[in-house]
This record gives structure tokens, sequence and C-alpha cells, in this order.
């Protein structure tokens, strides 16, 4: 699957929006990618994750023991994905702000796949390694549907991204004028 076959399926979900966007980065951006709207539909979701698990498979070697997705918007891919890698998937979640692994165990040097939804800076699956890490477990790889940095993002570990789309994000302090103009929404469950 290409770049253009992963939004044509986020566009024909109504997936695509254009506005003002608070990014969970704080960066600010005209475009933000609703992967809920894609997630909804269990075709579509289907098709997205198969391609993603076969190119996790092609660029990881050895064991996978877990598929990780960090709540909420990596929860459903990770789930997905993990189907086609025939592992299990866990998931972490927010406690005060920060990542835990609170309903799972994981053994010390399993060896896991971090899938994410959407990368913009990266820090969701840096925060993500830091809590797996503390826990004596090897993130082996991350893997996401689109990583809007297009190739850009650095997390540490090698990110397997299924469509790889550069979509411009600006700090809160330098907006462009046109952004500036718009009241800004904050779609995503930071903070919250
Ligand atoms: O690469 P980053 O700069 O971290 O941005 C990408 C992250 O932002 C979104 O999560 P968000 O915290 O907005 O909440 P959600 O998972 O509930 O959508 C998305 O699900 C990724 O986790
Ligand atoms: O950076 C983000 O927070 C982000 C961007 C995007 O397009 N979609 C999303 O769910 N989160
Ligand atoms: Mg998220």
């Amino acid at each position: 699957m290409q770049t253009q076959d992963v939004l044509d399926i986020f566009r024909s979900a109504g997936a695509v929006l254009e506005g003002h966007f608070i990014l969970t980065s704080g960066l600010r951006s005209p475009v933000f990618l609703q992967k809920a709207r894609v997630f909804m539909h269990a075709d579509k979701t289907e098709a997205l994750c198969r391609a993603l698990a076969d190119k996790i498979r092609a660029e990881v070697k050895g064991d996978i023991d877990y598929v990780v997705g960090p709540a909420i918007g990596g929860l459903i891919p990770a789930y997905e994905t993990s189907r086609h890698l025939k592992v299990p998937a866990i998931w972490v979640e927010r406690e005060q702000g920060t990542f835990r692994l609170r309903r799972f165990e994981i053994e010390k040097g399993a060896r896991v796949v971090i899938v994410e939804d959407i990368v913009t800076t990266g820090l969701s699956i840096r925060e993500t390694i830091a809590c797996l890490n503390e826990l004596g477990a090897e993130v082996v790889a991350a893997a996401c549907i689109i990583d809007r940095s297009g190739g850009k993002t650095d997390v540490g570990v090698p990110l397997v991204a299924l469509a790889e789309y550069e979509v411009p994000a600006y700090p809160a302090d330098q907006l462009p004028p046109e952004l500036a103009a718009i009241p800004a929404i904050k779609p995503g469950s930071r903070n919250i």
C-alpha cells in the first residue's frame, strides 16, 4: 500500500480535517488527521493494519512478543495490527499525564513493537518507550499508519510508517496570519 492509497482511505472516511488545530505536542496545524473517523470502519482499519503488519514483518528482524498501543489513538491500530502479526496487543494509558502499563505485566527482555496511529513529533512514542524501558522491555521498533513529519522524526528506534506525508505545523507563537485568524481546537486526549 502506497502513501496515496492511505490518504485516499483517510479522505474517503472524511478524516482529513481543515481548520486550526492544537496538536498533542503543542504545535499548531491547519490540517488534522482524525483517525477515529477511519477506525470506526472495520474494513478500512483492517486493510491499513494488514499492510502495516506486512511492512513490520519485512523490516523487523527476530521475534516480536507484544504489540503496544499508546491510548487512545493507538488502541485500535495496535489491536488490529497484532491480529495480523499473531501476537498479543497491550496498551499504555496516561495516569496523571504519564504513560503507564496499568492493566498488564510484561516480562523483562520482552521484544515489543509500538503501534501508533499518527506521528507528528514522535513525543508520544518516546514517552511510550520510556515507560516500557523502565519495565525492562526491549522496544525493537515503532510503527504508525501516517508519519506527518514525512520521515524526519527520530524516535530512537526504527520507525516503520505505512505512509509518510508532510503536513505543516507551527509553534504557537509563530502562526501564519491565516491560521491565527481561526479559533483553535484540540481534538486529542492529552491533558483531558
Ligand atoms: O508524535 P506526536 O507529536 O506525539 O503526535 C502524535 C500523537 O498525537 C495523537 O495523540 P493525542 O495525545 O493527541 O491523543 P489521542 O491518542 O487520544 O488521539 C496521536 O494519537 C499520537 O499519539
Ligand atoms: O500531532 C497530533 O497530535 C495529531 C495530528 C493528527 O493529524 N492527528 C492526530 O490524531 N494527532
Ligand atoms: Mg495518541
